[in-house]
């Protein structure tokens, strides 16, 4: 029995999967550049909820770590090479389509220039993002990284 939460997408109240099955390991990049931004990227023509605003990042091939997957994906398709990929957070989504489990990434550093090669638009952003519709296995990771914001606002203001 595991204890890792799942968040449900899209009427799937019933499906009832269990984490013991096939659940699909993919690593997400969260590029944060030096002033904060954060790199999001649509989905891609021809891919489920193809135009919908995520993190960029794909799913883990067999005998690759989440960096090894993450480094892989991101040169596929957007054309730079990271650094470090730092785990951050996990989340297990159920979609009709999939069990994925998330391995959320800040990555810092990369080399090379943004080029979209499959088609996707991208967008720096601040948060509260402004760009939509977000993935919905997307959203909770944006929450998150505003209760950091916040958190290191209140740890840095002096009173
Ligand atoms: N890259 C990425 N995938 C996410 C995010 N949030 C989220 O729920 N996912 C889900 O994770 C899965 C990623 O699969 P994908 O289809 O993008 O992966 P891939 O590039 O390896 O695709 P492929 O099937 O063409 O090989 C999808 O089910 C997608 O809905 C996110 O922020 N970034």
């Amino acid at each position: 029995m595991s204890s890792e939460s799942i968040l449900v997408v899209d009427g799937a109240e019933d499906r009832n999967r269990s984490l013991d099955g096939s659940v699909v390991d993919v690593a997400v990049g969260l590029l944060v550049a030096p002033n904060g931004d954060l790199l999001l990227t649509t989905r891609p023509p021809g891919k489920v909820y193809a135009g919908h605003w995520e993190f960029p990042g794909g799913k883990l091939e067999a005998g690759e770590t989440v960096e090894e997957a993450l480094r892989r994906e991101l040169q596929e398709e957007i054309g730079i090479t990271i650094g470090p990929a730092l785990l951050w957070r996990e989340q297990v989504v159920d979609y009709p389509h999939a069990l994925v489990r998330l391995h959320f990434c800040k990555v810092f550093e990369w080399a090379g220039d943004l080029h979209m090669k499959e088609g996707q638009r991208f967008s720096w952003e601040k948060l509260p993002v402004q760009c939509g519709p977000v993935l919905a296995g997307t959203r909770p990771v944006l929450e998150w990284l505003a209760q950091e914001q916040k958190l290191q606002g209140i740890a840095g203001r002096r009173f």
